[in-house]
Parts: C-alpha cells; sequence; structure tokens
C-alpha cells in the first residue's frame, strides 16, 4: 500500500507566484526557510529552491501537482485589474477560486492565505481608517472587484475547523515597490504624455499606500498564526504601511525621485469625474467603429481624488502586524529600482 508523505510544514506553495506580489512572497517564503512550489499561468524567473508548475488554476488537474506534499497555500493570483475582461474576471477570480478550494480540499491542505483587497468595501466615496466590518460594497468602483468580493466571501466561508481546513484573507491597499508592473510605470508613462499637470480636487484626500514588503509580511503572519484555536480563522485583515499619506503627494514624491515635475494645478473633482463619465461613456458607442482606452476613469478618479485608508488596527492585534518598512523607505527603495523609467531630459 503506497503510504502518503506528511507534508513539511516549512513546504508551501505559491498560486500567482510569477507576479509581482507573488515573487517577493516567494522570496521571503525562501529567506524564511521554505521551500516552494509555485502554480502560475506563465514563468518570469528561475530560483533555487523553487519548483515550477505551468498551468491555469481554473484546471484543477493542472493545480493538484503543484499542491503535492504541501499544507499551507497562498492564492494570490488575478488577471491585471488593467485587462477590463469580465469574463476573464469572473472566470479566474470566482470559477477559478472555487477550484482552488476543491483542490486544497482533495489534496489534503490545511492552510490557504487568499490576497483580498481593500478596495472591496470602496464604493468612490470617503472611507477614513476603515475597520474589516465595514459591509461589502455594494456598488463597487469596477468589475475586477465586483469578483474580488466574491473570491474574499468563498474562501472566507471554506473555513472549516471541524475538518481541519482553515483560511483567512488579507485586504492589502495600492502595492508598490520594485518590479510593480502598475503604479510606477502608469505614473511614468502618464508624466511622458504630458499628462500629470493637474491634482483633482484640493489634494488634501489621503490614501494608503503600501509597500510590497509589509504586504509580503502580513501573509507570512497571517500563515503562521493560522490554527484552529486562533482568532483570525475565517477573517480579513487590513495589511497597510498604516501612514496614511495625501494622494497627490506620494505621486509627487515618486515623480520627483525619478526626476519628472509634480502636477501643481487644481481641477475641481466633480469636473474631472464628469468628464471621465463622458469619455467613457464615449469609448463604449464608439468601440464598435473606433477603440480607445481613456487615461481618466471614472474609477482611476474616485481611486485618486477621495480618501481611502484603512485601520490595521485587527492585524495589529491578532497578527502582531505592525510594518517593517517605512514609507518614506519604501519609496527611495522603489525609485532607485526604476532607472529605465528615469527622465532622461
Ligand atoms: N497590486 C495592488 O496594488 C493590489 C493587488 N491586490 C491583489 O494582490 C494579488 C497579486 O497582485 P499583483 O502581484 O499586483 O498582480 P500580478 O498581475 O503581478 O500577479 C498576478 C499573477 O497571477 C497570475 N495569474 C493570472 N491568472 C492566472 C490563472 N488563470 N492561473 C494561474 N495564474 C494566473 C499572473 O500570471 C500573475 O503572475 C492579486 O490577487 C490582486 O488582486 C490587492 C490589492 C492591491
Ligand atoms: C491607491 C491605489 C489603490 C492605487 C492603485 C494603483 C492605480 C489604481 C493607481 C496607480 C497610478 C495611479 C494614477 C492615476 C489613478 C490611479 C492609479 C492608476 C491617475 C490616472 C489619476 C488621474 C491623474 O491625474 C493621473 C494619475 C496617474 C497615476
Amino acid at each position: 500500500m503506497a503510504t502518503r508523505v506528511r507534508p513539511s510544514s516549512k513546504r508551501c506553495a505559491v498560486i500567482g507566484g510569477s507576479g509581482f506580489l507573488g515573487r517577493h512572497l516567494v522570496e521571503k517564503l525562501l529567506d524564511r526557510g521554505y521551500s516552494v512550489s509555485v502554480f502560475d499561468i506563465r514563468q518570469s524567473y528561475e530560483l533555487p529552491g523553487v519548483t515550477f508548475h505551468q498551468g491555469d488554476l481554473c484546471d484543477k488537474q493542472a493545480l493538484l501537482p503543484a499542491l503535492k506534499d504541501v499544507s499551507l497555500v497562498f492564492h494570490c493570483a488575478s488577471p491585471s485589474p488593467a485587462s477590463d475582461d469580465r469574463d476573464l474576471f469572473e472566470r479566474v477570480n470566482i470559477q477559478g477560486t472555487q477550484t482552488v478550494i476543491q483542490a486544497c480540499k482533495e489534496a489534503g491542505i490545511q492552510k490557504l492565505v487568499l490576497t483580498s483587497s481593500a478596495s472591496v468595501v470602496f464604493e468612490g466615496t470617503d472611507i477614513k481608517n476603515g475597520r474589516e466590518d465595514l459591509p461589502y460594497a455594494k456598488k463597487p468602483i469596477d468589475y475586477y472587484t465586483k469578483t474580488k468580493i466574491e473570491q474574499e466571501k468563498l474562501v472566507l466561508k471554506a473555513c472549516d475547523k471541524q475538518k481541519g481546513f482553515l483560511t483567512v484573507a488579507i485586504r492589502p491597499h495600492g502595492i508598490f515597490g520594485p518590479r510593480d508592473p502598475q503604479l510606477v510605470p502608469i505614473l511614468v508613462d502618464t508624466a511622458r504624455r504630458g499628462k500629470m499637470k493637474f491634482i483633482i480636487g484640493d489634494g488634501t484626500n489621503l490614501v494608503d499606500f503600501t509597500f510590497v514588503e509589509n504586504v509580503v509580511h502580513g501573509h507570512i503572519l497571517a500563515a503562521e498564526r493560522l490554527r484552529p484555536d486562533s482568532p483570525i480563522c475565517g477573517k480579513p485583515y487590513h495589511i497597510t504601511n498604516d501612514e496614511p499619506v495625501r494622494f497627490w503627494d506620494f505621486m509627487s514624491q515618486v515623480l520627483v525621485g525619478l526626476g519628472y515635475a509634480p502636477p501643481r494645478y487644481h481641477l475641481p473633482y466633480a469636473l474631472v469625474y464628469g468628464l471621465a463619465l463622458l469619455l467613457w461613456l464615449l469609448s463604449i458607442i464608439l468601440r464598435p467603429l473606433k477603440s480607445f482606452k481613456p487615461t481618466f476613469t471614472p474609477m482611476r478618479v474616485a481611486l485618486a481624488g477621495t480618501h481611502h485608508y484603512y485601520s490595521c488596527e485587527r492585524a495589529k492585534e491578532d497578527l502582531g502586524y505592525t510594518p517593517v518598512v517605512s514609507l518614506k523607505e519604501g519609496i527611495a527603495r522603489t525609485v532607485q529600482s526604476y532607472p529605465h523609467l528615469r527622465c532622461e531630459a
């Protein structure tokens, strides 16, 4: 009779491990003595101690070999919000997450840590120091976020102490750091096209930006604290830098660090939001004739012009979380890591 090897608690899988957050997580797990199995639709690097499994997480048969002899799974895969593809968000974030849960149960996984998002409670209006007990957004800012809400609900509901399957969700916000494919590249692209001259609103709105290593730290603390007797089972946790910053100060610091001029002129929020709405409608009406993607979408304007920052108190109390890298240090390290995006002039 074949004997089943007891999974080592130091062997884990990272679904989405080729991505921005996933790779930082893999690197820290290796530092901490874990061996890691990465499952991703693409392979973006090679590292000693990491086994790569390439496949789509919607395919359970492809997923199962990556979970063999593993006790802990991190699920941080998702299509990029910029892909703007409703069917893909639904297939990967909802149906795919159901498949991940089934595969984990079949493989005898004990712990599943999901990367959710603090935006699951954001409706485009101010949130100040929001706690985890805020209700899920009834009108999420976009379809991507709608599927992140469903994904989080599925994972938290699957937590079953009797059956020894424990789950927890981490809700980061505005992740930035070296190798980020989104925040700094979008910002620099906007600046290079001469569109970073304006501040939307009075520029005093506070937002959380979270250095990637703090997000990683929150995930690992959650995984290591996830036990049948711990209060964290089946709960979501905000993980931020715990240093809300003016959205426009953050953008300006990154821009200036890379040699670009910061935005200076103010535009009223309602005007820009109205224009973004109009552009979005036009892009839909004109889609059969000409396809274009506006830089200023209503969602982006809401992200740039409202307060949205979150309390980390629950993570501090239950996980012992405190950020390990300050915002100042995080911005300095990020700016340094993008020499190719510096202003040439
Ligand atoms: N970047 C941010 O500011 C924030 C990100 N998040 C969440 O953090 C997680 C990681 O995000 P990032 O690292 O920024 O994104 P990313 O796009 O760099 O990484 C996502 C990874 O998932 C993989 N993937 C996508 N579809 C897949 C599929 N069907 N099967 C297997 N792998 C698949 C991609 O290939 C990619 O490597 C995501 O769940 C995202 O929703 C939450 C809040 C903020
Ligand atoms: C706070 C948060 C959740 C950040 C996530 C990343 C992106 C949504 C932002 C990264 C760069 C941002 C940006 C804008 C909107 C939000 C981002 C895309 C603008 C398009 C807002 C309007 C402008 O004036 C230009 C900005 C460029 C950078």
